[in-house]
């Protein structure tokens, strides 16, 4: 995925949710505090976690004080597929200092990340913030049949080692 994709995602227009805005089935999954492999897998026959990309990269200077870090990051992309219909296209930031600290988050390949930090002991999450995105801007390479779609980003501290979590939820998945 391009970094544009990130660039995009990184200046949206992030807000608190406004309930009012959503429908019941858009509520239910964009706020969803558990896991959302864990939601994802227990709706479909077939769950698989595409990963699309993983990249060190410097972390984005927009992120510094939200993550409380600077230096370089691995940004992890994938997309989340229920019976090979795409649903989340996510994408994390992985702060090196976390890394460092958290070594498996280092060496997840497809294995979900929700499926590590939910098991986690010491995990906290921030606020979820809300974005109506261009599907077209995102280019995930992936038929959406709606212009607009909901994502939702938040930040997860283990043991205080925070990651950025960005999930854009395509169409298919409010009918779940
Ligand atoms: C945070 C979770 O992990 C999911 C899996 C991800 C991954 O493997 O990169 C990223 C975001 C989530 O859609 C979750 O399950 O809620």
């Amino acid at each position: 995925m391009p970094i544009p994709t990130a660039n995009y995602l990184l200046h949206a227009n992030w807000q608190l949710p406004q309930t009012e805005e959503l429908s019941t089935e858009q509520s239910s999954w964009l706020l969803e505090t558990d896991s959302l492999t864990a939601r994802l897998k227990s709706r479909c026959h077939l769950f698989r976690l595409q990963l699309l990309s993983e990249q060190q990269l410097a972390l984005p200077s927009l992120l510094h004080k939200e993550l409380s870090c600077t230096g370089t990051a691995i940004l992890r992309e994938v997309m989340l597929l229920c019976d090979e219909q795409p649903m989340i296209y996510a994408q994390s930031w992985l702060p090196a200092s976390t890394l460092a600290a958290i070594e498996p988050l280092a060496q997840l390949g497809e294995q979900p990340l929700g499926e590590f930090i939910f098991r986690h002991p010491a995990i906290t999450r921030g606020p979820i913030q809300l974005a109506k995105l261009d599907s077209r801007q995102l280019a995930l390479g992936v038929a959406c049949p709606e212009a607009r779609i909901w994502a939702r980003r938040s930040v997860f501290r283990l043991a205080e080692y925070p990651l950025q979590v960005v999930e854009a939820f395509l169409p298919g998945i409010y009918r779940l």
